[in-house]
C-alpha cells in the first residue's frame, strides 16, 4: 500500500479550490492514484491570522507561505499549492517551485454594486484595495478617487463592499473564475490600463528540491508556456527587489520561440510611471526580466525608491 500524498494549502475558498484542482489533476494523470490517495492539509499562515494590522508592518514578505514552507521542510506535507503571485521571489533553501499549472486569465476586474464601470465611478468615490499596484493604476486614471486599504480574502472583501465600506474594489479574474464567481464581475479591466501583478493567474506547486518522487508525480501538471511567462515576470520583480507590496506590474506573452515582457514601476499616486517592453528567446526570460528591471531602476534613480518607501510607510496603517 502506498502512502497518501499530503497537499498543504491555506484555508481560504480560493486556496482550497486550487488545492483541489491539483488533487484532481494528479488523480487524472496517474492510474495508481485515487481520491483516497491524496489528503488536503489546511495550514493557517500568519497572513491569514493577522487581519487587523497591515501586512507590511506585520513583517513583509512570505506571510502567506512561511507556515506551508515549514511544513514542507519538516515533512508534514509533500507539496504546497500557492498562487504564484503570493510567492516571494526567493525561496528558502531546499525548496523549489516544481510545477506551474496552465495559466488562467491574467486580468484584473472591477467590482461595484453602484458603478457600471471603473471610469463611471462618481467623483471622489471610495475604492477599496490593499494592492499598491492597483492603487497606483487606479489613481493614474482617476486621481480624484479616495483609495482605502481593503484586506482579507476574496469573500471578506466582497462582504466589506456590500457593507458599504467602499463603492468598488478590484480582484483578479483568475481567482473568481476558479471559484465559479464570474457573476460578481462588473467590468473586466483592460490589460493596457491595468497590467497585472507578476505571476497573476498562475497556480504553482512547491516541494522539497530533493523529493524526486513528488517531482515525477507533478511533472504531467507542469505547463511550459506558463513557466516561461512567470519566469520573466518574476525576474523583473526580483531585480527591483519587489514584494507584493510594491507598485509593480509585469505581463509576458509568447509567440513562437520568443517571450515579450511588459514591465512597469509606478509611484504610489500613479503620476509617475516607468514602463519598458522587451523581447528575448523564450528560454532567456529570466535575463530579460532582470534587464528591464535594471533599466527601470536606472531611469527611476535612488531618490524615487526612497520617496516610494516613505510613501508606502505613510500609506499603510
Ligand atoms: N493576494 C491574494 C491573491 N493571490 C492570488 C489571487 C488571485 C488568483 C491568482 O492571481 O492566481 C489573489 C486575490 C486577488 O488578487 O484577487
Amino acid at each position: 500500500m502506498q502512502q497518501t500524498i499530503k497537499i498543504g494549502t491555506r484555508g481560504s475558498v480560493l486556496a482550497l479550490a486550487q488545492a483541489n484542482d491539483v488533487k484532481a489533476k494528479l488523480v487524472a494523470a496517474h492510474a495508481d492514484l485515487t481520491d483516497e490517495s491524496i489528503e488536503i492539509v489546511v495550514i493557517k499562515t500568519t497572513g491569514d491570522i493577522i487581519l487587523d494590522r497591515h501586512l507590511m508592518t506585520a513583517g513583509g514578505k512570505g506571510l502567506f507561505t512561511k507556515e506551508l514552507e515549514d511544513a514542507l521542510l519538516s515533512g508534514d506535507i509533500d507539496c504546497a499549492v500557492h498562487s504564484s503571485k503570493d510567492m516571494p521571489t526567493s525561496l528558502p533553501d531546499g525548496l523549489a517551485l516544481t510545477a506551474f499549472l496552465p495559466r488562467e486569465d491574467v486580468r484584473d476586474v472591477f467590482i461595484s454594486p453602484r458603478a457600471n464601470n471603473f471610469m463611471g465611478m462618481q467623483e471622489g468615490a471610495t475604492l477599496g484595495t490593499a494592492s499598491l499596484r492597483r492603487r497606483a493604476l487606479a489613481l493614474r486614471l482617476r486621481p480624484d478617487l479616495n483609495v482605502v486599504t481593503f484586506r482579507g480574502n476574496v469573500q471578506t472583501r466582497l462582504r466589506k463592499l456590500n457593507e458599504g465600506q467602499a463603492e468598488a474594489t478590484f480582484l483578479a479574474r483568475a481567482g473568481l473564475n476558479r471559484m465559479g464567481m464570474e457573476a460578481e464581475i462588473t467590468e473586466t479591466l483592460s490589460l493596457d490600463d491595468f497590467p497585472p501583478a507578476p505571476a497573476q493567474g498562475a497556480v504553482t506547486v512547491e516541494i522539497k528540491d530533493t523529493n524526486t518522487h513528488m517531482q515525477e508525480r507533478l511533472a504531467p501538471l507542469h505547463c511550459l508556456d506558463t513557466a516561461a511567462q512567470v519566469t520573466a515576470e518574476r525576474a523583473f520583480l526580483a531585480s527591483l527587489d519587489g514584494s507584493c507590496r510594491t507598485p509593480i506590474a509585469a505581463v509576458a506573452s509568447l509567440s513562437d520561440d520568443m517571450v515579450t515582457l511588459r514591465a512597469l514601476l509606478l509611484s504610489l499616486d500613479g503620476t509617475t510611471v516607468f514602463e519598458e517592453t522587451g523581447t528575448s528567446d523564450r528560454d532567456a526570460g529570466a535575463a530579460l526580466g532582470d534587464t528591464l528591471g535594471q533599466k527601470i531602476r536606472a531611469q527611476a534613480g535612488p531618490e524615487f525608491f526612497e520617496t516610494l518607501k516613505r510613501e508606502i510607510e505613510a500609506t499603510i496603517e
